[in-house]
C-alpha cells in the first residue's frame, strides 16, 4: 500500500496517475496547469507502483522563493537528473554544491569581459545584417512559406557556435544545409523529455538494447561528442603554437584559465562539458522566445502597431536607416517590446518545466511535507498562467502589465516571473538574451510584416524546451513606412 496526502490525480492500481498524463500527453503544459489550479498549486505525483516516479509539483511562487533561494543548499539537482540529463556530463546546469560554485564562478566572470561582450553584439549584428535579412529579402521576393523556428534555431546555432567555439558554421543561409549536429542537439531535447515521462527501468532497458529513443539519443550523442572534441582539439592546436588565446570565444578563455605554470588544469571531458552546456543553455532557449513572441505579435495587430509607434518615435522612419541594425544602447529603450517578450515569455516559457532534489526533511511554505530524496517539479508554464500572480487577465497577452505608470519597467520578483530561474542558479544569459532578442524583434518588425499560415497548428512539441512541434509557418512582406 502506499499512500500520499495531496494527490494531483487518481491513483490508480499498478498504473499509478501515469494513465491521465498519458491520455492528456498531446496537451501536457494545459492539463497540468488545469490540475494545479484545481488543487492549489501544489500537489504529489505517483507514478506506477516500483518505479520510484513520484514528484511534489508546485506552481506556488512562496514555495519557488524557499526552493531556490532561502533553503537553496537544501535543493540540489541531485544524481537522478545527472542520469537524466546525461548527455550534458558535469556542466553548470547539471553540477551542484563545488563543482557548480567552480564552474558558476569562473564563467560567471567570462560573461563579465568588456572583449566577449563586445565580441558578441558586433557578431550578432553582422549574422542578422548579412544572413538573416537576406534570408527574409529572399522569401518576401519568391513568395516562400518561411519557417521561422527553423531560422531562429539556424540564427542561434551560429551565434552560439560563434560565442562558444569561435567558429561560423553557416547554417543560417538561403539554401537551409542540413546540419548533422544541430539535428542532434534537438534530438538530445526529445530524448530527455521522454526520459522524464517513462520509468527508469524502461529507458534504462531501452538503452541496454539501443532501441527507440534511447538509440536516437546514444547516435545524437556520437555526433556531437566527435565535432565538440575536434572542436577542442583545433583550440588545443592553435594555442600551443601561439601559446596565446587564438579569441574572444568561451572555449579559449575556459582554456586559457586552466593552464596554470603551463599545467593543464581542465582537460578534454571539462571542457566538452563546460561547451555543451553553454551551446543547450544559449540556443534553445532565445529560439523558442522569438518563435512564440513572433506567433503572438502576429496574431496580436494592436500590439504590433504599439511596438513599431515606439521603434519610429525612438529611431525615426529615416528610409534609409531602416536596415540599420539596433545596437545594445538603441534597444535598451525600447520599453514597450521589452514588455511584449517578457510577456511571451510568461506565457511560454522556453523551459516550462524544471527540477530540484532535496536533501533533508523540509515543509514548504505552503504546508506541503518534503522528505529526503524527494524530486519537486516546477511547472513555470502554469506559474505563468495564475489568476492569483497576475490578474483576471492572466491568459492575454498584455505588455502594458510590465510598463509602470511613469512609462518604465515594472521589475517583478523572479520566483513569480520565474522564466530565466531565480536565486543563485539564475540564468547566466538573461541581460544578453533580452539585448539580442531586442535586436532581431526591432530589425525584423521594422522591415518586414509576418502573417501566420492559415490553421497552422502551434501545439507545443515534447521537449524540455517549449519549441512549436510543427514549426512557425508564415509568409513575409516588406513593410511600407
Ligand atoms: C530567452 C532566453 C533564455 C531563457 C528563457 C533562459 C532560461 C534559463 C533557465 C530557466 C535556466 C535554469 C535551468 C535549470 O536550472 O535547469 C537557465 C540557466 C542558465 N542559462 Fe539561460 N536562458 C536564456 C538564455 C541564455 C543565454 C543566451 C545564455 C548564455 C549562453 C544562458 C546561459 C545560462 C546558464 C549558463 C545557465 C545555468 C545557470 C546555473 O545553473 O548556474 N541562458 N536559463
Amino acid at each position: 500500500r502506499r499512500s500520499c496526502r495531496t494527490p494531483l490525480l487518481i491513483d490508480w492500481p499498478i498504473l499509478g496517475m501515469l494513465p491521465q498524463v498519458l491520455s492528456n500527453l498531446c496537451h501536457i503544459h494545459d492539463f497540468v496547469t488545469n490540475v494545479l489550479r484545481q488543487k492549489g498549486g501544489t500537489g504529489e505525483f505517483m507514478g506506477p507502483w516500483f518505479t520510484k516516479v513520484n514528484y511534489m509539483v508546485t506552481s506556488d511562487p512562496m514555495n519557488v522563493h524557499h526552493i531556490m533561494s532561502k533553503s537553496f543548499d537544501n535543493y540540489v539537482k541531485g544524481p537522478e537528473f545527472r542520469e537524466i540529463f546525461q548527455a550534458f556530463g558535469d556542466g553548470i546546469v547539471t553540477a551542484d554544491s563545488e563543482t557548480w560554485r567552480y564552474i558558476r564562478t569562473m564563467q560567471h566572470s567570462l560573461f563579465r569581459q568588456p572583449s566577449f561582450e563586445t565580441m558578441v553584439e558586433k557578431t550578432f549584428q553582422e549574422k542578422v545584417q548579412n544572413s538573416l535579412l537576406p534570408i527574409l529579402d529572399h522569401a518576401w521576393l519568391h513568395g516562400n512559406v518561411l519557417d521561422l523556428q527553423d531560422v531562429f534555431s539556424r540564427l542561434m546555432f551560429d551565434e552560439t557556435c560563434i560565442m562558444v567555439l569561435g567558429y561560423d558554421p553557416k547554417s543560417l543561409s538561403i539554401e537551409f544545409p542540413l546540419v548533422e549536429i544541430e539535428k542532434a542537439f534537438d534530438e538530445v531535447g526529445e530524448c530527455i523529455f521522454y526520459r522524464h515521462i517513462v520509468p527508469r527501468s524502461v529507458w534504462k532497458f531501452q538503452e541496454w538494447l539501443q532501441i527507440g529513443e534511447e538509440k536516437k539519443m546514444t547516435k545524437a550523442c556520437k555526433v556531437f561528442d566527435q565535432f565538440l572534441y575536434s572542436c577542442i582539439a583545433t583550440k588545443r592546436q592553435e594555442l600551443n603554437e601561439c601559446n596565446k588565446s587564438s579569441g574572444d570565444d568561451l572555449l579559449s578563455a575556459i582554456m586559457m584559465m586552466g593552464e596554470e605554470k603551463g599545467k593543464m588544469v581542465h582537460d578534454d571531458k571539462f571542457l566538452r562539458d563546460a561547451v555543451f552546456n553553454l551551446f543547450v543553455a544559449g540556443r534553445d532557449p532565445i529560439t523558442s522566445a522569438l518563435t512564440w513572441f513572433f506567433w503572438l505579435v502576429a496574431t496580436h495587430p494592436l500590439v504590433e502597431a504599439k511596438i513599431l509607434e515606439e521603434i519610429k518615435k525612438v529611431f525615426g522612419a529615416i528610409d534609409g536607416e531602416k536596415r540599420k541594425i539596433l545596437v545594445k544602447e538603441d534597444v535598451r529603450k525600447l520599453v514597450y517590446l521589452h514588455g511584449a517578450i517578457c510577456e511571451s515569455l510568461r506565457l511560454y516559457p522556453a523551459v516550462p518545466i524544471e527540477r530540484k532534489q532535496s536533501l533533508k526533511c523540509d515543509t514548504l511554505p505552503s504546508g506541503h511535507r518534503v522528505n529526503p530524496n524527494t524530486i519537486i517539479l516546477f511547472f513555470t508554464y502554469a506559474m505563468g498562467r495564475f489568476e492569483e500572480i497576475w490578474g483576471k487577465d492572466c491568459l492575454e497577452f498584455k505588455p502594458e502589465r510590465w510598463i509602470s505608470e511613469k512609462g518604465g519597467t515594472i521589475r517583478v520578483p523572479s520566483y513569480k516571473f520565474f522564466s530565466f530561474n531565480a536565486g543563485p542558479r539564475t540564468c547566466m544569459g538573461k541581460d544578453l538574451s533580452f539585448i539580442q532578442m531586442k535586436m532581431v524583434a526591432s530589425t525584423i518588425l521594422r522591415n518586414y510584416h509576418i502573417q501566420v499560415v492559415e490553421n497552422h497548428p502551434t501545439t507545443p512539441a515534447h521537449s524540455t524546451v517549449l519549441f512549436m512541434k510543427h514549426g512557425l509557418k508564415v509568409m513575409i512582406t516588406k513593410r511600407e513606412f
